[in-house]
């Protein structure tokens, strides 16, 4: 691979500097791109866009660390303890069971990190790209230097950019600058060399995040020669947190060893009155520690973990924090977005509608231009006039591409501008006929917040036209006069809302179109005129257009599988409330407007303000859904609007709004007309409500939103970098199916996690048991410090790992969710531990004296205690496959590792009794038939325990 550094031609350094030609004419590029041969050529030269990977942990280090545990440590002691007594063999096992330990728990956990970085990269990072002429979406990998990008709200920069044009555009550069405010960009400015990196408008440099606004711009440096990639390593991806389950389980070992160490000490103490020889003492303590000490949970649990990351991915669901996996089983909310969550986000325009006339039908369906405006009555040629000066409209003010290619028709861009350009071409209005004499000279891109979009034309000599397109509430008070099919009238608030209404009640999303004239402008020596927010008055209303957006065929399904899961779903949208309502019926989400709570309630009930408003009006007003729900004229969202109330919403207002915005979020399964920063008001009141809340977000500005809940989820496609760098969980097929997929692996996860746990702390309880019995009973040690360690990291070491493999038990979506914060150690499992404690140990610790007391020597007793323990062993990890079936119920062929890996501890014990180094070591040798039967007999008293107890808690459950 070509070195991405030192060969590149060119001198990123003064980029921010020249004038933007200068630039394209110092990395030889051109406006229109460069061609794709040119292009590959260049990355064959200077190699992909990659920033070199970090070092991160080498398997080196991944393997010393498997020693920085205390359960290794008393092991250690042990091992040292062995030696100073010359028990060489036993130190020399102690110490081969520590290394192989180690390895496997370091290959193990290597390979997780390994697959959780492929999973992650999955979700690659795409880039707008000009080549020969067209408009590309490719790999950012894939940039080299002269590549003309463009950059959108939300985007990672992809390589550094000397700025050719933008749009209100503001970058967040605090990951190369630490600057938290974002920074306005400017191409004209005039920037001196020495600039500092944070003063350089005319630039955007690669990992820096687009906040807000539009630019394009020519790459001038890729990869290595990035200011990034100079600072190395500044920028990765992030690792994967440690899952809060491995967090408390290792604090779970610190508190097992400092317990097992008080208890040999307790021991050691009353053996050392009794007047047991010192070293036997120091033996006993050795076999204490050894029983006690569950060695091999954190592998298990490594392993558990990484399998049910690679089962989400199956399912769409990409684990980027591994605390996910254990969040998304207990969330109790899923809060998802309407538009291409729920639905398909194909919007086509059904309806187009002038003020005083009945909504004109579109045929026709997706991006397939054919269909028309079913004008009809008396006034049809001025009804077609004034569809086509909307549809104008629509075309000009639009950010998307439509083209017919030898495949049918392919877009690119926002789904209501694809939907507007189809519109247009069925009436006859290309993009190129509609920008014919009216080339466009500035723009407002549309986000989110502000809800509209807005662009500057060229019109007649000396003048210019200005053309809105947006919310409907929105354009209309920009809007003084609206046009009939009889002339321009003054604009009638209430027609106009009576219009948007009756589309959004059939789901359609609505927007509004207009335009205005004003004086042709000039930007000035060298600069572009601008169009600003605060021009946006005055203008003349063209009409409305609705836009249906089918469901996901899956999502009615997905959410009632929520729902008997006991999660409650709520849609959060920027819509209408009466087009969120539509879908929300639909969907099974909703009945009435009372579950509709829009964003304007929401902001009033945050700031304490206009409280009587808020407890009347359900839904945005006295009259049902509707535009309303602004308020009087000019109180609406947009004067009043979140922004100015601040991300803590909410907070600032204190306990009484806090309480007002909880009322509604108590009420509410739709939340519409809601901006992007209020998603975390709604967040951290269903949290303050006590819910486990996943929340899914696309745009840049749900990042706070998906950080603060309990589970972030982003989309995959559809969105930005940013919000899948702040999500915990991505979806790579965006829909919300895949979001109830994701809660029932995670279910699962979390399932088998308790399912090992249980059959290694039961196991090691039992030992436990076992010693402590037998010292008190006087008897001589039943288990050498060796054979414990055979019994807990070989036999069971294989075992063990096979129930993290375990499918799903088949009612993971009927139960309830776990209660946040429930120890793992529940009621269930602290009577499971002890009971099969109690039985593992007592039969054990009986069988164990009656051979003693029938003559058996202690070395063929121990061998036969050894047998029943993997015996045990083998049993009760077949009880562990569920918490209340019965093993009788549950098909060993769904787990087939786990059969195998059983009879494969079961021969790997009789091959050790065989073979004479492992006889000599651990003190074994083979035993008869009949007595291996006898053996068998006694275990299995373990699955008759725990059948009981599995029908006694099945009881107490129906009962509960
Ligand atoms: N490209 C656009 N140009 C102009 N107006 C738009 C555009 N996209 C959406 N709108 C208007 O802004 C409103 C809010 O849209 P937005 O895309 O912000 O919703 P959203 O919150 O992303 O929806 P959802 O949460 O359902 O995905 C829409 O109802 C529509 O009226």
């Amino acid at each position: 691979m070509a070195d991405t550094g030192t060969q590149q031609p060119y001198q990123a350094d003064t980029a921010h500097a020249m004038p933007a030609a200068a630039v394209l004419a110092a990395v030889h590029g051109d406006p229109d791109g460069l061609s794709t041969a040119e292009a590959a050529a260049r990355r064959g030269r200077w190699g992909p866009n990659d920033i070199p990977a970090a070092a991160g942990n080498g398997l080196w280090m991944v393997f010393l660390r498997q020693f920085a545990s205390p359960l290794i440590y008393v092991l250690a002691l042990a091992a040292g303890l062995s030696v100073w007594l010359g028990e060489w063999s036993d130190a020399a096992f102690i110490a081969a069971v520590l290394l192989l330990n180690a390895a496997i728990g370091s290959t193990q956990e290597h390979r997780a990190e390994r697959s959780a970085q492929a999973l992650r990269r999955m979700v690659t990072t795409a880039s707008d790209v000009v080549r020969d002429g067209n408009l590309l979406e490719i790999d950012a990998r894939e940039l080299v230097v002269g590549d003309v990008v463009l950059l959108s709200s939300g985007m990672r920069v992809p390589a550094d950019v000397r700025l050719l044009d933008s749009q209100g555009l503001q970058v967040d550069e605090s990951p190369l600058t630490g600057e938290s405010l974002p920074v306005d960009k400017n191409p004209r400015a005039t920037v001196p060399r020495a600039a500092a990196l944070g003063d350089r408008p005319t630039m955007a440099y690669a990992g820096t995040l687009v906040g807000r606004g539009r630019g394009r711009g020519v790459v001038t440096a890729t990869g290595a020669t990035t200011q990034v990639g100079a600072l190395a390593g500044e920028l990765r991806e992030p690792s994967s947190v440690e899952a809060p389950l491995l967090t408390r389980m290792r604090r779970f070992a610190l508190v097992v060893g400092l317990g097992v160490a008080l208890v040999a000490l307790a021991v050691g103490a009353v053996e050392t009155v009794r007047g047991t020889p010192w070293h036997e003492v120091v033996l006993i303590g050795v076999a204490l520690a050894v029983s006690a000490v569950p060695e091999g949970l954190p592998v298990a649990l490594t392993v558990a973990l990484a399998v049910a990351v690679r089962r989400m991915a199956r399912r769409e669901v990409i684990v980027r924090r591994l605390v996910a996996v254990e969040s998304l089983g207990s969330c109790t909310v899923v809060a998802s977005d309407k538009t291409g969550t729920l639905t398909v986000n194909e919007l086509t325009v059904t309806h187009v509608a002038v003020p005083g006339c009945e909504p004109w039908e579109v045929t026709g369906v997706g991006a397939d231009p054919t269909g028309s405006v079913m004008v009809d009555g008396a006034d049809a040629d001025a009804g077609m006039a004034a569809a086509e000066r909307l549809a104008r409209a629509g075309v000009l003010c639009n950010e998307a591409t439509l083209a017919a290619t030898e495949d049918g028709w392919v877009h690119r861009g926002d789904a209501v501008d694809v939907a507007m350009l189809v519109l247009g071409r069925k009436l006859g209005i290309s993009r190129p006929v509609a920008l014919d004499g009216a080339e466009q000279l500035a723009a407002i891109p549309f986000e989110s917040e502000h809800r509209y979009a807005a662009t500057l034309h060229a019109a007649d000599p000396g003048t210019a036209r200005i053309v809105v397109k947006g919310a409907v509430e929105r354009v209309r008070r920009m809007c003084t006069t609206m046009v009939t099919l009889h002339g321009e009238r003054p604009i009638d608030a209430e027609q106009v809302d009576r219009m948007a209404e009756r589309l959004a009640s059939t789901g359609e999303r609505v927007v509004a179109l207009a335009v205005r004239r004003v004086g042709r402008r000039d930007g000035g020596p060298g600069a572009d005129p601008d169009l600003d927010h605060d021009e946006l008055t005055g203008m003349t209303l063209l009409g409305l257009v609705g836009m249906s957006d089918p469901l996901r065929p899956d999502s009615p399904a997905a959410i009632a599988a929520c729902r008997r899961a006991g999660i409650s779903v709520v849609m959060i949208t920027g819509d209408h409330a009466a087009t969120a309502l539509a879908a929300a019926r639909e969907l099974g989400l909703a009945d009435g407007p009372d579950e509709v709570v829009t964003g304007h309630e929401l902001h009033t009930a945050a700031n304490g303000a206009a409280r009587g408003a808020v407890e009347g009006a359900a839904y945005g007003g006295a009259q049902g859904a509707g535009p309303q729900e602004a308020g009087p004229e000019g109180a609406g969202p947009q004067e009043a609007g979140p922004q100015e109330a601040g991300p803590e919403g909410a907070g600032r207002g204190g306990a009484e709004s806090a309480a007002a915005v909880d009322a509604l979020t108590a009420r509410a399964t739709v939340f519409a007309r809601v901006e992007p920063a209020q998603k975390l008001d709604i967040v951290e009141s269903l949290t303050r409500r006590g819910e486990v809340v996943a929340v899914t977000g696309d745009g840049a500005n749900d990042a706070p939103a998906l950080h603060h809940a309990h589970v972030g989820v982003a989309m995959g496609r559809s969105g930005t970098d940013v919000a899948r760098e702040a999500a915990e969980i991505v979806v790579t097929d965006d829909q919300f199916g895949s979001i109830a997929a994701g809660v029932e692996e995670g279910r699962i996860a979390y399932a088998n996690v308790r399912k090992v746990i249980q059959l290694l702390i039961a196991t090691g309880a039992g030992e436990l048991v076992l010693v402590l019995a037998a010292l008190t009973m006087g008897l001589p040690l039943p288990l050498l410090a060796v054979q414990l360690l055979w019994l807990n990291l070989v036999t069971n070491g294989i075992q063990d790992v096979a129930l993290a493999f375990e499918p799903g038990e088949g009612d993971e979506m009927r139960r309830r969710p776990r209660p946040p914060g429930e120890p793992v150690f529940d009621r269930l499992m602290v009577e499971r531990v002890l009971l099969s404690a109690a039985v593992i140990g007592g039969v054990t610790v009986a069988f164990y004296q009656w051979l003693l007391a029938a003559g058996w020597s202690v070395e063929d007793a121990r061998n036969s205690v050894v047998l029943l323990m993997v015996l045990f062993e083998n049993v009760h990890v077949f009880n562990s496959r569920s918490e209340l079936r019965s093993v009788f119920t549950h098909d060993p062929r769904r787990n087939l590792l786990l059969v195998g890996s059983t009879l494969l501890a079961q021969a790997l014990h009789i091959v050790a009794m065989h073979v004479p180094f492992t006889q000599a070591v651990l003190g074994l040798h083979p035993v008869s038939l009949a007595h291996w039967a006898t053996l068998l007999g006694l275990a299995t008293t373990l699955l008759v325990a725990v059948e009981l107890h599995k029908a006694f808690c099945r009881r107490r459950a129906r009962r509960s």
